[in-house]
Parts: structure tokens; sequence; C-alpha cells
């Protein structure tokens, strides 16, 4: 047996008309749109029909409701039984129920909406049969439909609705809210809309119209729309969509995480100023005013549907925006320098995916390295292979002595450089990319005679023994530049198990053995504390006859060492560094008063 769902009307209206939409200012929209897709019908059979649509607000002259006339086509009273009394049913579908191109409406819900505002729905309506009908919808799901009596009779083909406005929602009938509402949604409207006197409505969008002075128009659009002066502006058209517009780009960073929404129109109706999925997520650089004729709103008709045409528009738009930027790379490049100053996250992020970006990065953007700031390309051009620090840290480590073994070195620690750098051979085999670990540094220092070392070695086991509690192994190299006395070199390995260790003190039995585990499968790489032999300093300790004073110093150049570094210090460090100062000090208080 087959039964046919029960509607409770009452839960009906106030489910669409408060649930769905954001706001009950959506209701001038609602009307609007009705108004127009009338016009728009009437001109299908009579294109030299007027085309007007005027709306008295509830303060006016009209005894406490608002009114929206329309010059449209009017309904007959079969279809005003038939389209106002189904919820759902919309006169703007084709026979296989597809909505038509040409009208803003195609759900049959839109008229509920006017129940956040009012308590009650009037629609005097005639259509070209010259008898005038009168339907009126209550909030409870009632509605009457009956031939309008003689006062109430039309002159004219079209339609008006009344609305009586629900107490405390009177402001939203307003003159004030009316006119504003109904210039943010309908401004760009191909009907003249009127509201009392005031005509809201005003020609063709910004980016149509004279191209002479598109620009103008547009950079004058952005300023009073979206409160900012572009810095450039990027006509935009999506045939398949239908769409056309302009995207500006901004002229301060923006956050990649805040996405900014862009100006929607339907057919020229505002459908939202806060759009999200018109452009790709990469082009967070840029906001946009578009207006479509075949992409499909949501019921709210507050967003877009994420539908496959959304998609393939955003990609064909996200192509234009990358196009404007590879034609500045060669008609502007300074511009497009200017443009990478405050916008080069964004163009880093799509350089990931994308290889003409990678090699706009690579032309223009300047990295800084130890031998100057320059781009890839000229880094490239002078110097065999791309070598790069990971980390900012790093790079700040081992840059300057890098720089005084002849290593030319880039720092890759921002967001995106490392990954970039590492996508180079991506685009040309040819090229040689290698990440510098400060480790591998003192594989480059020359090992000093084997006669001085032997000599050295007494030295060498006071100063093991005075860092035995850091963990660090001392080694003597020799290595420019001759100021520096020790380097503290760490490799990826032992820095992670470092990090273990600390980890190890501060956690519960369980997890300690589970770090046992990971950090008896990771190398025991141990720190280093290189010692330069080419420094007078460490020839001199090497020659010091106590072993305790050795162990002072040592340990002072492991702090000093440190902290040239950039290394993190740990409260061991600091109790070694303390202990070694104060030591020190107290000897040379005592050398200068004689007391030794
Ligand atoms: N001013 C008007 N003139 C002529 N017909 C109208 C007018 N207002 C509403 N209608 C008729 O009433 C129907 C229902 O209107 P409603 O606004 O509820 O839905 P819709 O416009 O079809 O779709 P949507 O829910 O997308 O707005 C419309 O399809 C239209 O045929």
């Amino acid at each position: 047996m087959s039964n046919t769902f029960q509607v409770d009307l009452r839960g009906m209206v106030d489910l669409l008309s408060h649930h769905l939409y954001g706001s009950p200012r959506v209701y001038v929209r609602e009307l609007l749109q009705n108004a127009v897709d009338a016009v728009t019908a009437r001109r299908e059979q009579q294109p030299g029909a007027p085309a007007q649509v005027w709306i008295e607000p509830a303060d006016g002259p009209g005894a406490g409701v608002l009114r929206v006339h329309d010059t449209g086509i009017g309904l007959t009273e079969a279809q005003v039984h038939e389209l106002l009394a189904t919820i759902g049913r919309s006169g703007k579908r084709d026979d296989l129920g597809f909505a038509r191109h040409e009208f803003l409406g195609q759900f049959g819900i839109g008229l509920l909406s006017c129940f956040m505002v009012a308590d009650e729905i009037r629609v005097q309506t005639r259509a070209a049969d010259g008898r005038t009908v009168l339907w009126t919808g209550h909030a409870d799901g009632r509605y009457e439909v009956a031939p309008a009596p003689p006062g109430q009779q039309r002159r004219e083909q079209g339609t008006t609705v009344t609305l009586t406005p629900r107490r405390d929602a009177e402001h939203w009938l307003t003159s004030a809210t009316v006119t504003e509402l109904a210039r943010l949604y309908g401004s760009l409207l191909p009907v003249s809309v009127r509201v009392g006197d005031e005509l809201v409505t005003g020609g063709p969008p910004p980016w149509a119209g004279d191209p002479g002075d598109r620009r103008e128009r547009l950079v004058a659009y952005a300023q009073e729309v979206f409160g900012f002066t572009p810095f450039d502006v990027i006509a935009l058209s999506a045939p398949a969509a239908g769409l056309s517009g302009a995207a500006f780009v901004l002229p301060a960073p923006s956050n990649p995480a805040s996405r900014s929404g862009h100006r929607v129109y339907l057919k020229r109706m505002l459908l939202s100023d806060g759009a999200e999925g018109v452009l790709p997520e990469w082009a967070f650089f840029a906001r946009c005013v578009v207006d479509a004729g075949a992409l499909r709103p949501t019921a709210s008709r507050e967003a877009l549907a994420d539908d496959g045409l959304l998609e393939a528009t955003r990609e064909a738009l996200g192509d234009q925006l990358r196009s404007w930027l590879v034609r500045l790379a060669t008609v502007n490049p300074s511009k497009l320098g200017e443009f990478l100053r405050v916008h080069h996250l964004g163009v880093k992020a799509l350089a990931l995916h994308d290889d003409e970006m990678l090699r706009l990065v690579e032309r223009f953007w300047p990295f800084e390295t130890n031998v100057g700031p320059m781009t890839l390309a000229e880094f490239r051009a002078e110097h065999e292979v791309v070598r790069y620090s990971a980390t900012v840290d790093e790079f700040r480590q081992v840059a300057a002595v890098a720089a005084a073994q002849g290593l030319a070195l880039v720092n890759a620690g921002y967001t995106y450089d490392g990954d970039l750098i590492a996508r180079l051979p991506e685009l040309d085999r040819s090229t040689l990319v290698e990440r510098l670990e400060p480790s591998d540094l003192a594989t480059r220092f020359d090992s000093i005679d084997p006669g001085l070392e032997l000599a050295a070695q007494p030295f060498l086991a006071a100063a093991q023994s005075a860092l035995a509690e850091p963990g660090c192994e001392v080694v003597l190299r020799a290595f420019d530049p001759v100021s520096l006395p020790a380097l503290y070199l760490v490799s990826r390995s032992a820095e992670f198990r470092s990090s273990l260790t600390q980890t190890r003190g501060r956690v519960d039995d369980e997890w300690a053995q589970v770090l046992d585990a990971i950090a008896s499968s990771t190398p025991a790489d141990r720190p280093q504390l290189v010692l330069n032999h080419r420094s007078p300093l460490v020839r001199r300790m090497a020659s010091l006859a106590d072993p305790a004073l050795v162990g002072m110093a040592v340990r002072g150049l492991y702090g000093q060492a440190l902290l040239m570094g950039h290394h993190p210090i740990r409260p061991a460090d600091a109790a070694l560094m303390n202990s070694s100062l104060l030591g020190l000090l107290e000897r040379a208080v005592l050398t200068d008063r004689g007391d030794r």
C-alpha cells in the first residue's frame, strides 16, 4: 500500500522562513527577484513592455504596509492556485523541471521568506487576460484566492505584493532599511528599481561598458566597496558559467588562513558579499567581484552550490590569475618584484605544485644567502650546487663559517623555501641541490698535523672530560675564520636524541620506555665542539698545564659556541657556563692580586 506524506504547513513555513535564511533582510531580495523575473517573462512575450519595479516602504504614505509593484507578466487565477498554493512549485522551470536560465528564482520557496517580517502577504496580480486576482497568505499556512473586488482591480498588467509587518519586525520595512537592502542586492539589476522616489539601480556593472576608463572605474569600485586601492586589477571571464568580472590584487599581505570573501552576483542580483569557492585557495592575494549567469545558488541563495561547474570555473579563473603573474614577469618585472614582496607566501604555495610559478620564484624572489641576498637563478649561475640550510637556526649557526670555507649557502628556513629548492631539479635536471647539515661542515675542516695532534692529546682528554656532562665530543681541527675559537655542531639525529632525552625526563615510566625504544633505533651521533687550531686562544689553551683551568676554559668556549650558534641553552648548559665564568673570574682576580 502506498501513502502520501502529510505536511504540517505551519512547521514548514516556520522552517523555511526562519531557518533556511541567515537573516530576515533577504526578504527584499526575494521580492525583487520575483518582480524582475516577472518583468523578464513579460518582455519575452512583449519586448517593448515597461520594465519597472517600485517599492513603497511601510513608513511612507501607504498605511503601515510595504508594497512592491512590478510591470511583470502577472498570474492568472489558475496559475495563482498552482504556483502560490504549493510550496516548492515554481513557474520558472521548463517542461522537464530544470531551472530556466533566464530567471533568478527556481526553488519555489522565496516568497515564504516574507513571513520572517510579515504576518500576511497579499498578492494582487493581473495577467494578460485582464482579470485581477487576489491571493492572501497567512503565516500559519492558510491562504485565500478570489477575484479582486471592484476597488482593488489593477489598471495595468503586473503584480503588487503587500506585506503587513509582524510585530517587532516593522523596522525591516522602513524606507532607510529597504533602500539600503534594495541597493545592496539590486543595484546592478537590468530593470529600473525605485524605493519611494529613489532610483537604486545604476547602469551596467563597473567591469562592463566603455573600456577606455574601465580601470579607473574598477579602482574606484574597489575603494568604495572593498575599502582598498588595489595593487592591480585583472579582468575575469568564464564563458561556460556566463561569468564576467574583475579580481583586485590586495595591496597588503593577507593571512592565508582567513579566507577573504568575494562579491558574487547571479544574473546581476547580489548573491553574497562573502562568497567562497570562486577563486582557488592559493589566490588569497585577490578579491573579486563577478556576475554569473549559469552558476547555481544554494536554496538559501547565500552561497554557491559547490558543483562541477563551480569547480571548472574556479580553475579557469585561477588560470587567469596565473597568466597575469606570468605576463607581469615579462612586461614589468619590477612590478612583479613589488608584488612578491607583499604576496610571496601565496605564490610560493602555488609554486609547490606549479612549474611556471616555481620559475617565477626562482627568477624573481631574493633569498637570503651567506654571500648576500640573491635570486635562486643568480645563485645557480655562480655556484655549482644550490646548498641550503633547512632551518633559520641552522643557517645562522653555520652561515659565516661556511662562507669562510668558500661554501655558498642559501637560507631555506622560511615557509616553503626548502621544498621549493628541493623541487628545482624538476625544472632543470642539471640542477644540483643539497641540504647542508651543520655536522657535515666538520668534514670540510682541515685535520691538524699528526705530531701536533699527538702533543694535544692530554689537552683533548681534559677537554673531553670537562664536557662529559652535556655529552659533547671535543675535536681539534683547523679552519677559518681564525677569530672563531670553537664551533658547536649538531647533526639532525643528535638533535633528535637530545630532545628525546629532555622529554624522557618529563614523562612517566611507560612513555619513557617507548622513548628508549625509539632512541635505540636512531644512530648514536653526539654533538661536537670543534676547536679551531688556527685560533691563537685555542693554541694557548692546548699548552696549559693545569687540567682544572683547561676544564673551565673549555666549558667557557662551549657556552660561547652555543650562544654564537643560536643553540638552545638547557639548564645543564647554563649551570656549566655559570661555573666556568665564575671559576675563570676568580682566577683572574687572584692573579691580579698576586695571591697565588
Ligand atoms: N511578482 C510576481 N509576478 C508574477 N509571478 C510571481 C510573482 N511573485 C511570485 N510569482 C510566482 O510565484 C512562484 C513562487 O514564487 P517563489 O518566490 O516562492 O519561488 P521562485 O521565485 O519560483 O523560486 P525561488 O524559491 O528560487 O525564489 C514563482 O515561481 C512565480 O511563478
